[in-house]
């Protein structure tokens, strides 16, 4: 039984499960996403400079990942301070900021903006993608990275005292490489030690998910105490996605708010609309899974913030939440998705 036993840990230490609250259990408040810069559709170079106009928002809604400035959430801390603010008198309690190693995780802002805005925060610990894995990195024993991951949850990440409460998002591609693979067991080993959540990026193609679980488990992860996410980008056969949802993990549909016709990164992906997501979530509840559902908008691009006409960190709690109640889950059911389920999973054991 150690310390963190029973609670759950903020970048300002350690709180009672029960004062979470409502909980976005995947989001970003300050990152990078130039790793993964795509570059725009042919003849439209010259819009992707365009200054961050209303006119222009459209056509990033569209290309989010074609606008180098689109990809620099980490320019926007005051925004995002603004938003935070709206997100608790929407009455939000908690957000996990996955941001891990690779895609410029910032804990002293995360610890900033908690305490300019009372909402809780939960860092994350580990390694994003394989491209932003550095030679060093990809070198290193499955030992070492585990040791550094138990690290980050203990004693504090990137040189600094500020702890990390869950590990993740892990970031895997399909297929998974060879040091994606290394750290997935290295998130599975430190989770065997310290008894702490895990959530996993995993790569876009709908077998990818269930490996990823494989992987874990082989090498003592807790199934029970990891989340799945995006699987709205991922699943578009309900038969796989509910035998994928037999293996046990949660289930996390988080990227709310994004609708956009073509997905650079896999055409053959049909994004889906928010009404899909919502109409996916009744399907799960319908089966069973009520307790195992988890949601969040993954804000990673400044077009998705208010400031620049988004839905920003409060869509779900102002838009989604009426409408899954108007296709048939309860209050109750989403109370559990909102509050329960996240704090089961972020609690340490
Ligand atoms: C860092 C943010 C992130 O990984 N978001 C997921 C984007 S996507 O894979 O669903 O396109």
């Amino acid at each position: 039984m150690s310390a963190l036993s029973g609670k759950v840990q903020t970048v300002l230490g350690l709180l009672d499960p029960d004062q979470l609250g409502r909980t976005m259990t995947h989001e970003h408040l300050t990152m990078s996403f130039e790793c993964c810069y795509f570059p725009p559709p042919l003849g439209d170079e010259a819009v992707a400079e365009n200054p961050f106009q209303m006119q222009h928002m459209h056509w990033l809604r569209q290309n989010p990942y074609s606008c180098h400035e689109n990809l620099l959430l980490q320019q926007e801390t005051g925004a995002v301070r603004d938003e935070l603010l709206a997100y608790r008198k929407a009455g939000g309690g908690t957000i996990v900021e996955n941001t891990t190693t690779g895609i410029d995780r910032d804990l002293p802002t995360l610890r900033q903006l908690a305490k300019d805005t009372g909402v809780h925060v939960i860092a994350g610990a580990g390694f994003y993608v394989d491209c932003t894995h550095t030679e060093a990195t990809k070198k290193m024993s499955v030992e070492k990275l585990t040791d550094i991951i138990v690290s980050e949850v203990l004693h504090g990440a990137d040189g600094t005292d500020i702890r990390c409460g869950v590990i993740g998002e892990i970031g895997t591609c399909w297929p998974i490489t060879e040091s994606e693979a290394k750290v997935l067991r290295a998130s599975a080993h430190a989770q065997a030690q310290l008894g702490c959540p895990v959530i996993i990026h995993p790569g876009r193609n709908p077998a990818a998910p269930a490996e990823v679980i494989r992987i874990l488990q082989e090498a003592g992860g807790d199934i029970s105490k990891t989340v799945m996410s995006h699987l709205d980008r991922t699943f578009f056969d309900d038969a796989e996605l509910l035998e994928f949802a037999k293996l046990g993990s949660y289930l996390e549909y988080d990227l709310f708010g994004t609708e956009m016709l073509n997905y650079p990164y896999n055409l053959d992906v049909d994004m889906p609309s928010d009404c899909q997501r919502v109409k996916a979530l009744a399907l799960l509840v319908k089966e069973g899974y009520e307790d195992k559902i988890v949601v969040a908008h993954d804000i990673h691009t400044k077009n998705r913030l208010t400031k620049y006409g988004g839905h920003g960190y409060s869509h779900i709690l102002k838009n989604i939440v009426p409408k899954m109640l108007m296709r048939g889950i309860s209050q109750h059911q989403v109370d559990k998705i909102l509050i329960d389920n996240p704090k089961r999973w972020l609690t340490f054991k």
